[in-house]
């Protein structure tokens, strides 16, 4: 499924319950942005409140990161399908086998099936971090080891960092889907992320989709938040 218009922004529904949840998305414009449930909103509230969000009208992104042998990789993205989501992700660092496992599944689903993308880097990493598990290659190198290695495998595209954004659309060309949390308006703190880019920048950088949940979230006006950066990014 997806909206008439192509939204770029998609506010990350990082809420404890659906509740609060539901009193953002009921201010929201299915025109101008789309939603992204995860793991902690949808281990307590589940496929009801992605259906639900479905009816207001929303595309939804399930970001679970599925990351596992491929039969269970392949499997939870049918039931992704199943569940009519606009785009679903796992980890590119499950390996070329899951992937190809996962979108040979979907492959089964016809036209309308979800965008499957790859995190490849989490933007909360650095070199230090990488390091950290045995990865020596800088963020940007591995990043596009990765994404090659995703696009090898027939997936739509990455999650990465904007930063990453103009080197991936030169090497893996630009209909490959580039999906970039890590964004931060000027005026808004890092929080636990690193490799970050405002809105903006983000898009002139090659961003196809902005991923922005705690500048929207937990702003005094998440409203407001919201239509700035839809202002900032309709202007470009
Ligand atoms: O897959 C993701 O969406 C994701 C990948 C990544 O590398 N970094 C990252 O921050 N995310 C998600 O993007 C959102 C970013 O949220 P904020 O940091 O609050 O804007 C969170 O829901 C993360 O789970």
């Amino acid at each position: 499924m997806q909206t008439s218009s192509d939204p770029k922004i998609i506010v990350a529904l990082d809420f404890p319950s659906a509740t609060p949840a539901l009193e953002l998305v009921d201010k929201l414009d299915p025109e101008k942005c789309r939603l992204k449930v995860g793991k902690e909103l949808f281990t307590r509230s589940g496929p009801q409140l992605v259906e639900n969000l479905h009816r207001k009208g929303f595309d939804v992104f399930l970001d679970l990161k599925f990351h596992d042998i491929p039969n269970t990789a392949s499997a939870a993205v049918a039931a992704a399908a199943d569940l009519g989501v606009w785009m679903v992700n796992v980890h590119a660092s499950g390996g070329g086998k899951m992937m190809l496992a996962c979108r040979e599944r979907l492959d089964t689903f016809g036209a309308d099936k979800p965008l499957l993308i790859a995190v490849t880097v989490l933007t909360s990493m650095g070199a230090e971090d990488l390091a950290g598990i045995g990865i020596t290659d800088s963020p940007e190198a591995q990043v596009s080891r990765l994404a090659t290695l995703t696009r090898n495998c027939g997936l739509d595209g990455v999650v990465c960092s904007a930063q990453e954004a103009p080197k991936l659309k030169a090497e893996q060309g630009i209909d490959f889907k580039l999906v970039t949390p890590g964004i931060r308006p000027l005026t808004a703190g890092k929080d636990d992320q690193q490799r970050i880019m405002t809105p903006s920048d983000a898009l002139k950088a090659g961003s196809d989709y902005l991923v922005i949940g705690r500048p929207i979230t937990q702003a005094a006006d998440p409203l407001a938040a919201l239509e700035a950066i839809h202002a900032e990014v309709m202007g470009l």
